[in-house]
């Protein structure tokens, strides 16, 4: 969401010789020149003013522009120029705007109302509405049922649930336009399903001759193949990118640091953010993003103890009201360090993040970008790292179109004895069950890698124990349940600890309680497939039923295969996953 001033320099936007709204005069209806300005938006960035000189404003478009460029206004503004100059019937959905994440639609949401935020008595009220899950379902259908939403952002799990009640379809029959925020997201093998779905459900595109728009910052040849569900064969094509450029931002520059073994990670990132920021002129706003929800947990509860900062945690695994709160706060706060999975890795909008960083593998090139796009937002400035192991250091040689270079103060960093000695202490005080499932994760997460990173099973489960024992400071090995065994292919495999099948653990606990809410956390689950968590769907990122796809599915599916007997036992399929590329 933009901040209530503009973020984009003024000066930086006329230096490039950016054009103002107001020489759009004629095109924008003067509420929305009026709403503009109010939100301190003077002069278009690259990709507002290409998008408005398109040969119509209700041109279906595919739009390529780097993170945090502005796409978001971009796509609002033709779809609210199209609801002022045309007449609705009372309690239709005139826009829908599809985004991955329940945090990314909250944020479209409230650019969305602040758009329409019109003086009082100028015009009928637009509503905007939204639709994701892990909210209360009753009162927002109710709303919705009732209300007159012009304008609807909704997840497509959550969309595809209000579309099963009959008296729900109709509402959409006068649909204007369809907007896929992160639409490379969107046609992937993850979403593209429910998006079908969901687009049989609405009024059939050649009739009723509704609007497309497709904006990312990273469209994949791929997504091309699918773009006729959603765009004629005549889109407009827009992209502010030039081919030969680096897909992040240029300003951003980018560092590795390569470390020599897994369980290294945490005096590394405690160096390295100590480090960064004791450099740092301004105060620190950092991202950084683990692999699995659970790793994300534990670096949160260590860090809480170690750095003066206030610590955000963001995840699949809270509550929509924490991760709501979460995310408002750390909008609003001028530093602290946010721990957090690929929930908000796309799209998401913190005013002055100075530092991303990637502790372990992103799950493909495209991930990589949206990560990095968290910094240097609207024309500010940031820095980004990736952490990898020895191992894992492939993944910069094959993606050479990323300016990554190697962090200037790695050696100082990974020869910080202050920083091993505090994470050993602090580890002592943290919750052993924590680790526990932290090591589990992060077994099923890197299962798939094991060719990559050229591992036997044996090798990937040494490594997996070796974090757990030297680097969270577990006692012994954490057991882990056999039937999650089973499903990560892992059975037999030496170096394993089993837990035991009967007795109080809190896998068992926690397996009651979950099989009590199976529906609610299928739901949940569906809902967070920015993060890859799908239950039941076979897809490219994610690899066969009960496999372990990626980052927070990793954490997702081993609580929820846990409560599945019958299921496990055998040994699995290697799961077969996309390989970052
Ligand atoms: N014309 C403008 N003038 C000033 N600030 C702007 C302008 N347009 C957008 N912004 C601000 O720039 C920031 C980034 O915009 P936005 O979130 O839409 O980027 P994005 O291109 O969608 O990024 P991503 O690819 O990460 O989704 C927001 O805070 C937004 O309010």
């Amino acid at each position: 969401m933009a901040s209530a001033t503009a973020l984009f320099s003024t000066t930086s936007l006329k230096a490039a010789g950016a054009p103002s709204y107001a020489s759009v005069e004629g095109k924008l209806d003067p509420l929305l020149l009026g709403s503009l300005q109010r939100m301190g938006m003077e002069l278009m960035t690259p990709v507002q003013s290409k998008v408005l000189a398109m040969p119509s404003l209700t041109s279906d478009c595919l739009v390529q522009a780097k993170t945090g460029t502005g796409k978001t206004v971009a796509f609002l503004l033709p779809a609210i120029q199209k609801l002022l100059t045309t007449t609705r019937r009372n309690g239709q959905v005139a826009v829908l705007i599809l985004s991955p994440t329940r945090e990314l639609a909250l944020q479209i949401a409230s650019e969305a109302q602040r758009l329409v935020e019109f003086p009082p008595g100028r015009k009928r009220e637009i509503q905007v509405h939204t639709a994701f899950g892990g909210s209360a379902r009753a009162s927002y259908l109710n709303k919705f049922r009732n209300g007159d939403p012009a304008i609807l952002v909704a997840t497509p799990g959550r969309l595809k649930d209000y579309l099963e009640e009959a008296d729900v379809r109709p509402k959409f029959d006068d649909m204007q336009t369809l907007i896929l925020d992160e639409a490379d997201r969107m046609l992937d093998a993850g979403f593209l399903p429910d998006v079908l779905h969901i687009l049989r459900a609405l009024p059939a595109k050649r009739q009723s001759g509704w609007q497309g728009m497709c904006f990312s910052a990273t469209v994949p040849p791929k997504v091309k193949e699918v773009l006729s569900h959603v765009l004629d064969k005549n889109y407009t094509s827009i992209s502010t990118i030039d081919a030969s450029e680096p897909p992040t931002l240029e300003k951003v520059p980018q560092f590795s640091i390569i470390i020599p073994q897994a369980q290294d990670i945490f005096n590394t990132l405690l160096a390295l953010v100590q480090f960064e920021v004791k450099s740092c002129k301004e105060e620190s706003k950092i991202i950084i993003f683990g692999v699995t929800a659970n790793s994300v947990a534990l670096f949160a509860e260590l860090f809480r103890g170690l750095i003066p900062l206030r610590i955000f945690e963001l995840h699949s695994r809270l509550s929509q009201n924490v991760r709501t709160r979460t995310t408002d706060e750390f909008r609003e706060a001028s530093s602290g360090i946010m721990f957090a999975t690929d929930v908000i890795g796309r799209g998401m909008d913190f005013p002055d993040v100075s530092l991303v960083v990637q502790a372990g593998l992103p799950m493909d090139a495209d991930s990589y970008t949206h990560r990095v796009g968290r910094t240097a937002r609207a024309g500010k400035d940031g820095r980004a790292v990736i952490i990898l192991t020895n191992a894992e250091a492939f993944y910069v040689k094959v993606n050479r179109q990323f300016p990554i270079k190697p962090y200037p103060k790695s050696e100082d960093i990974l020869g910080d004895v202050q920083a091993v000695a505090a994470v050993a202490n602090r580890m002592q005080d943290i919750d052993p069950d924590l680790k526990r499932k932290a090591y589990s994760a992060y077994l099923g997460f890197m299962r798939p890698f094991e060719k990559k990173l050229q591992l036997d099973s044996a090798g990937l489960v040494q490594m997996a124990n070796s974090l757990a024992l030297k680097g969270m400071g577990c006692a012994e090995v954490p057991p882990v349940d056999k039937k999650i065994i089973g499903k990560m292919g892992l059975k037999g495999v030496p170096g394993l600890v089993y837990s035991k099948p009967s007795g109080n653990t809190s896998d068992q606990r926690g397996t009651s309680s979950r099989a009590a809410n199976t529906n609610s956390t299928k739901r949940e689950l569906e809902d967070d497939r920015d993060s890859g968590a799908h239950p039941t769907r076979r897809t490219a990122h994610q690899g066969p039923p009960g496999s372990l796809g990626n980052w927070d599915k990793a954490d997702a599916d081993l609580g929820r295969l846990g409560q599945q007997p019958g299921r496990g036992g055998g040994r699995a399929k290697t799961p077969k996953r996309r390989v970052p590329n």
